[in-house]
């Protein structure tokens, strides 16, 4: 590629402006702000602007960096780990707030090495709506992260681990209803196995998956496909599967952080004691690894990339937002 310069200028009204970044894993995407002291005033109508594909920036998320002194849910996350001092402020495409980015977070802690809040070395402490979440530089390399993301349950105890389901699932497009396993990584999961990448491919995720029993705070939904064990350089075996997610506040995403760890989590209970505890999960946006670790907590590494930097015409971005007709 070759090399070019471009002049420093603006195309922007002179209107006030917000400085933004872009960053996506796995081509899960964010529009990324730094605001240190929680000075912007993040409503669902601004989330809506920025994520938006056509009228905004576009992202399936958007993510502050702000002081977790400066939100109120930031004080949990400081009693549990004061070096938590930055808040990864997590919001839907749709201006809903979720609990937990997993792709997110690693994105943010790329974004904060970047700003020169970290120096990339041992482990960033970030809060988030789902405790603190420790990132370090993975060894995979080329920019990859591992985070620990805690713990994960299946909110449906013990009869629905040895049952491996606890509700059903409509998927458009699929002829059947299908059983299903919810599972929390700090937010809700439900995740169903489809028999082939056929089935996968065939999924209407246009639409979404219709749960039973409906989950109150609503749920993310993953459609996988077991592909099998194999044996890694180091010797170790192996799981990997094939996803597809419909995200809660988004619809279909070409990955989920979150998503790959419920859903390794459960085509692990599925596979029995003997399952490997690593697993690679292949979505349309790339791969990610997801390990089982000790004490019943999973940790998610892959890479990040941040793709642009600039700023965005707030005027400019909610001008015609207003008079859209709702269709
Ligand atoms: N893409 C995310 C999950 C984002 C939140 C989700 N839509 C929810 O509402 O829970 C990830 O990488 O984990």
């Amino acid at each position: 590629m070759s090399s070019t310069t471009v002049k420093a200028t603006t195309t922007l009204g002179p209107g006030p402006h917000l400085r933004v970044a872009k960053g996506h894993g796995t081509e899960n995407d964010f529009v990324l702000l730094h605001d240190p002291d929680g000075q912007v005033d993040l409503t669902p109508a601004l989330v809506r602007g920025l994520a938006d594909r056509r009228a905004g920036l576009g992202g399936d998320g958007v993510i502050r960096l702000v002081r977790s002194t400066r939100l109120a849910e930031g004080a949990d996350a400081l009693a549990e780990d004061p070096s938590a001092v930055w808040f990864m402020d997590y919001r839907n495409g749709d201006g809903t707030l979720a609990e937990m980015c997993g792709n997110g977070v690693r994105v943010a802690a790329l974004f904060a090495e970047r700003l020169g809040l970290w120096d990339g070395t041992g482990a960033l402490a970030l809060a988030t709506r789902a405790g603190v979440r420790r990132v370090h530089s993975d060894p995979q390399g080329s920019g990859w992260y591992a985070v620990d993301m805690g713990g994960w349950t299946m909110p449906g105890g013990a009869g629905a681990a040895a049952r491996g389901m606890d509700a059903e699932v409509e998927v458009p497009g699929l002829p059947v209803v299908r059983p299903a396993l919810s599972i929390d990584v700090g937010n809700p999961h439900t995740v169903l196995a489809l028999a082939d990448a056929a089935e996968l491919a065939a999924a209407d995720l246009t639409r979404p998956p219709v749960v039973t029993p409906t989950p109150l705070a609503g749920t993310n939904v993953e459609l996988v496909v077991p592909l099998g064990e194999e044996t890694g350089p180091d010797g170790e075996v192996v799981g990997r599967l094939r996803m597809r997610v419909h995200e809660r506040g988004v619809g279909e995403t070409r990955s989920c952080g979150t998503g790959a760890c419920a859903a390794a989590m459960a085509v692990r209970t599925w596979a029995g004691a003997e399952a490997p505890s690593t697993w690679l999960v292949e979505v349309p946006g790339g791969t990610v690894r997801v390990r089982a670790l000790p004490g019943g907590r999973v940790e998610l590494a892959g890479p990040a990339r941040l793709v642009a930097d600039g700023e965005v015409d707030l005027e400019a971005l909610v001008r015609d937002a207003a008079a859209r007709p709702s269709v």
